[in-house]
């Protein structure tokens, strides 16, 4: 090394900038031992560099995961080569605090960290340099970002009044179900509901009393289905339920118990009790439907015939 005071103020220059950076930087050995560590890092473990110096970085931060660790520094120093963790990998691998006042919103502080192997003069690689980076804002912001998307992704797909599925999304539902039926055949039944005389309740209780009645309905409805049957609102008083791998015998039993429960409902309005009734029309796809709308109407002729038979029923017309 150089002993020219000017190369040595340099170092020490150099020295104390990497002290004193706003990045993280740690150097181990090859046997996972802290040789020095930055005031980053001193600042967020409350660990001083000549404690740490020495001990296994294992032993200071326990939550660490030794064996996917150290597999990861044996790789930078057998193939001298620099490897990165993204916090998409690993959000957090230092249990540090955030402590930006900008991003008050995460309690962790999120990591970005480069293992960067340290090559001797001779050429050798024993030591690997850990460079920690606290990418908190980008984080946060991206993650604020995925959040308000999946929330509009939500928003756009659901019936508000409800919470069920809405017209949209209940469009590509059907023509999903109906690939896959022709694809594959199989048994799978659409049922169109809607609740009788519901004008009635509009004009006799009112408008909110309406409103309360198609969230009831919804209720039953949803909770009557499997996780793999969609329920959506069609349209004001009307509902679709699309239940795969069911044939209508399947489906009449669903619609018949859920009519009974439907019977049951009880709306408290001004002056008296509401009570409703349901009607249900189910079709299975069958091969001579050129297309989703075929089966869609023939669901439709059988709500149809359950209203003209009297209502609170249910109808299965099948195709031919
Ligand atoms: N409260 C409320 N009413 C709605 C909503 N959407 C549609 N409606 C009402 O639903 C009623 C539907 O009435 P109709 O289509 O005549 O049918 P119905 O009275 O149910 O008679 P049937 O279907 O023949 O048994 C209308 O009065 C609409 O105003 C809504 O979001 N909230």
């Amino acid at each position: 090394m150089s002993s020219n005071p000017e190369d040595i103020m340099e170092l020490h220059w150099l020295f104390d900038m990497l002290q004193h950076i706003d990045v993280g930087l740690v150097v181990l050995n090859d046997k996972y031992e802290i040789k020095l560590w930055n005031s980053f890092i001193e600042n967020h473990s409350g660990v001083s560099s000549s404690i740490a110096k020495g001990q296994s970085l294992f032993d200071i931060f326990p939550t660490i995961n030794s064996n996917w660790l150290q597999q990861k520094l044996d790789n930078v120093i057998a193939l001298r080569t620099p490897i990165f963790i993204s916090w998409e990998q690993r959000p957090h691998l230092f249990p540090f605090k955030s402590y930006r006042p900008i991003t008050g919103m995460a309690e962790k502080m999120y990591q970005n960290v480069a293992l960067r192997p340290i090559t001797n003069a001779d050429g050798t690689v024993k030591y690997v340099c850990m460079v920690v980076y606290d990418v908190t804002d980008v984080a946060v912001n991206k993650e604020s970002l995925s959040n308000a998307n999946r929330k509009l992704d939500y928003l756009s797909k659901t019936d508000p009044l409800t919470s069920l599925h809405n017209r949209g999304s209940l469009d590509k539902v059907l023509n999903n179900a109906f690939e896959v039926f022709k694809q594959s055949n199989g048994s799978h039944a659409l049922v169109m509901a809607d609740i009788d005389h519901f004008k009635q309740v509009n004009d006799r209780y009112g408008h909110p009393v309406g409103d309360q009645v198609l969230q009831a309905v919804a209720k039953v409805l949803s909770s009557g289905a499997r996780k793999t049957d969609f329920v959506g609102r069609y349209g004001g008083e009307e509902f679709v339920i699309v239940l795969p791998n069911t044939d209508s015998a399947g489906a009449l039993f669903f619609c018949e118990t859920v009519r009974k429960k439907i019977a049951e409902i009880k709306i408290k309005a001004a002056d008296a009790i509401v009570s409703v009734t349901i009607s249900f029309g189910i079709s299975e796809a069958c091969s001579s439907d050129k297309d989703v709308h075929d089966w869609l109407s023939r669901s439709d002729d059988a709500l149809y015939k359950a209203k003209e038979g009297g209502r609170n029923r249910s109808v299965v017309v099948s195709g031919i």
